[in-house]
C-alpha cells in the first residue's frame, strides 16, 4: 500500500507512518472497538486502525475521491480486515450527521469540520503544515483554518493538549473529565 500510494502525486497527502504507529498504539491501549478516519485516502491509517482494532471492531473511513478507495479497497482485502471496514464515497459531513459515536476520531481538519463528540480523545494530523501555520499568507485558506483550530484547541478549557512535532504536527486533544 506505502508503495502504491508513494507512485501517486499526491502522495504527500499520506500519514506520516510514525504517526501512524503512534495512534495505532494510542488505541490499542484505550482498547479503542470503534474508529473513524475523515479523509482515508490511499487507506494506509484506515488499515493501519483495522489491525488494531478487535475482530468485532469497526472502522468507518470517509473519502470524496473514488480513485483512492479503488486503490485501497484489494489493500483491506489482502491483509483480511475488509470486513473491519465501512467506505463511505461521500463528503465526510453526511457520514459524519449519522450520530457516530466513537472512542477515537481523527479529524483531517482542512475538511473544515469541527466535531463535537462526546468520547474521550481526539488526534489531529497535519496540525502544523509544513510550518505555514506560523504566517498564513492572505490566500491560504487551509493554514489559517490550521492556525485558527489550533489557537482554539489551545484555550479550550475543556481539554488537555498534546502537540506533537511528529510528521506534520500531530495534536492530541484529550477531554478533561473535571
Ligand atoms: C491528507 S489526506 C488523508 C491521509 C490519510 N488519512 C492517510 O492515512 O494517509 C485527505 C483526504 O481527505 C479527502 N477529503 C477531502 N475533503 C473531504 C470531504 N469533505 N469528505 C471526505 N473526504 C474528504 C481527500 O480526498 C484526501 O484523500
Amino acid at each position: 500500500m506505502l508503495q502504491k500510494t508513494l507512485e501517486d502525486p499526491w502522495s504527500i497527502m499520506l500519514v506520516a507512518s510514525e504517526q501512524a504507529q503512534l495512534m495505532a498504539n494510542l488505541a490499542k491501549l484505550i482498547n479503542a472497538s470503534k474508529t473513524i478516519e475523515i479523509g482515508m485516502y490511499t487507506g494506509y491509517n484506515t488499515l493501519n486502525m483495522a489491525l488494531v482494532v478487535p475482530e468485532s471492531g469497526q472502522v468507518v473511513a470517509c473519502e470524496i475521491d473514488d480513485e483512492y478507495v479503488n486503490i485501497a479497497e484489494p489493500f483491506f482485502k489482502e491483509a483480511g480486515v475488509e470486513d473491519k471496514i465501512t467506505v463511505h464515497l461521500q463528503m465526510c459531513i453526511k457520514t459524519l450527521g449519522r450520530g457516530l459515536t466513537l472512542k477515537t476520531l481523527k479529524m483531517h481538519e482542512k475538511i473544515g469540520l469541527h466535531i463535537k463528540h462526546r468520547e474521550r480523545w481526539q488526534p489531529i494530523t497535519s496540525v502544523l503544515w509544513s510550518g505555514k501555520v506560523v504566517d498564513p499568507a492572505p490566500d491560504d485558506l487551509t493554514s489559517q483554518a490550521l492556525d485558527k483550530l489550533n489557537k482554539k484547541l489551545h484555550t479550550d478549557q475543556r481539554i488537555d493538549l498534546s502537540m506533537l512535532t511528529v510528521g506534520n504536527g500531530l495534536t492530541l486533544a484529550i477531554k478533561r473529565y473535571r
